[in-house]
């Protein structure tokens, strides 16, 4: 790893390639390598965590560990293949961080052996799956990849699972390949592969093991029998802030490494892997790694996707309709900020987690929320928002409702996001295109109440939920944005210092 704190410029004539450095700091043999990871998905949170998680793994093992090489296996675009096949798939990795005393630290990440198409190449994927070297198969392909309904069981409707049911052989969707691999496997009599999906999903384990077996049972039900007595899916949670790309990613590499890297990451210095242990055959022994394998996902979930993921949606959906165009800067004001940590405190009050466990936690969320140097828009956040609302933010309204905990605040970010939807703009006027589902985008614009809007019609919390939004609406209507966080923010924390 090179850490360079203030190193010299070099001109770009004279900057090296990745692979050139590699080869000079190389800390594993990559042509030892084997496969024994088919990845995917290989979009940049894969090469900001999985990916960086077993470089280091590499790194700090023996020749005999030297089998968990990684196959990336892309079914949407070519872009990534495009950029890193000319560099052999090395890439560099900046950790960046505002408050941390190295700020910046830059390495060259190794583990991907190759990233193929996996439509061009559907054979060549196919048989890696099946082949003895591999034991994990891995996710990242974004909800959409799962192709969920709503309750989030397998859409058969769906037209490349209908495709996939027809072509079984042939597939085109993760969950095909998933299916026809471990059919051969079966057939040749192997251990299946353990499948971990590394997406955002509630329990995604049980999600994937669902939705796998329902398209097996449409293909051949004794291998759906098959695949539910033999083959595991742990559930993860998985975080690490990996931002979309920005123009000025490559400087990190050219300037701290003097390298030229067509696909650099940036990303921040925390990250975490959680992982229940239930492997059906050979694993990384990552423990070593600072993974954390647990036979119980659920403190750690409940943890992440409150007061990281929802807190984070919630700021989004007040920042776009306050025109902020970055995380950073929401968080940083002081209106947002104590609302935020109010917010958190009722989030903690509706949360089955002792207290103590969620303190540091949540100020550790803080911190890293307000990290400017790590520049995440507020678009990428609130994108699809209204499946956001269903899998991180519905259950914590349904936990407040039960335990009598205030929603007005919890709702109030929701309303931001309506208003904002609705109307296609800011508060001062400044356009907002939500990246969403169009059939919310459209129920939103024609007016729908929000139960209507998540499928709660018929739950017991409708109303409450319901009238709470419309109140929130009418607040920030009539106040603005500003003052309803601070009117919202009244008899909480007022004698403490908000941190800026
Ligand atoms: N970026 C981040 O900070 C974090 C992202 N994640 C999760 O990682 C997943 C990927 O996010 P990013 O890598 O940031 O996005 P990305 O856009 O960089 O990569 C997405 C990857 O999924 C593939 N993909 C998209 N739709 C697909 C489909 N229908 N079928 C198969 N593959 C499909 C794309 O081709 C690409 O390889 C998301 O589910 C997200 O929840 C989790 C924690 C942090
Ligand atoms: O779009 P998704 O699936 O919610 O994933 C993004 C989430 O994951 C994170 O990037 C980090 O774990 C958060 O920044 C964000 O809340």
């Amino acid at each position: 790893m090179v850490n360079l704190l203030k190193p010299p410029s070099v001109p770009s004539s004279r900057l090296a390639t990745v692979t050139g450095l590699w080869r000079q700091h190389s800390l594993y043999d990559r042509r030892a390598l084997k496969t024994g990871i088919v990845h995917f998905g290989p979009g940049r949170f894969f090469r900001g965590h999985l990916a960086y998680i077993i470089h280091n793994y590499l790194a700090q093992k023996d020749s005999q560990e030297q089998r968990w090489g990684i196959c990336g296996v892309s079914l949407k675009s070519q872009q990534t293949i495009t950029r890193l096949k000319p560099q052999r798939f090395l890439y560099t990795l900046t950790k960046h961080s505002s408050c941390a005393q190295n700020r910046e630290e830059a390495q060259v990440i190794g583990s991907i052996r190759e990233i193929v198409n996996g439509r061009d190449k559907c054979e060549y994927v196919l048989e890696k799956m099946a082949s003895s070297s591999v034991h994990l198969v891995t996710l990242t392909i974004t909800q959409g990849g799962y192709h969920l309904d709503k309750n989030f069981n397998l859409d058969t409707a769906n037209e490349d699972i209908a495709h996939d049911l027809q072509n079984p052989s042939i597939p085109t969707t993760a969950i095909g390949f998933i299916v026809e691999a471990l059919r051969r496997r079966r057939d040749r009599s192997m251990t299946p592969f353990t499948t971990l999906s590394c997406d955002n999903l509630p329990r995604n384990g049980d999600i994937l093991q669902k939705a796998v077996l329902a398209y097996a049972e449409l293909i051949d039900p004794q291998l759906a029998e098959y695949i539910r007595d033999n083959a595991t899916f742990p559930n993860t949670v998985v975080d690490r802030i990996v931002p979309q790309e920005q123009e000025s990613d490559s400087n990190y590499p050219n300037r701290l490494l003097q390298v030229r890297d067509r696909a650099p990451i940036v990303t921040e210095p925390f990250w975490q892997f959680v992982v229940e242990d239930k492997f059906t055959g050979d694993r990384p022994k990552w423990e070593d790694t600072g993974v954390t394998m647990t036979s119980d996902i659920t403190p750690f979930l409940y943890m992440k996707s409150r007061f990281l993921n929802a807190v984070h949606s919630f700021i989004a959906c007040l920042a776009v309709r306050a025109g902020i165009e970055y995380m950073h800067e929401a968080i940083t004001l002081p209106e947002f900020n104590l609302f935020t940590r109010l917010l958190m405190d009722d989030i903690a009050a509706a949360t089955p987690v002792p207290r103590e466990m969620c303190e540091q936690y949540m100020e550790q969320v803080l911190l890293r929320l307000s990290n400017e140097a790590l520049p995440d828009t507020t678009e990428r956040i609130s994108s699809e928002t209204a499946r956001k609302v269903g899998k991180y933010i519905f259950p914590i309204l349904q936990d407040a409702y039960s335990r009598k905990v205030s929603m007005k605040r919890i709702i109030l970010p929701v309303a931001a996001w309506l208003l904002a939807v609705r109307e296609e703009a800011s508060e001062s006027g400044q356009p907002y295109h939500a990246k969403d589902t169009q059939s919310a985008i459209t129920a939103i614009q024609e007016g729908a109440v929000i139960s209507g809007i998540l499928g709660l019609e018929n739950c017991e919390q409708t109303e409450v939920v319901d009238n709470e939004c419309q109140q929130a609406l009418r607040d920030i209507q009539t106040h603005g944005l500003l003052t309803t966080l601070k009117n919202y923010s009244e008899g909480g924390l007022l004698n403490e210092t908000v941190s800026a």
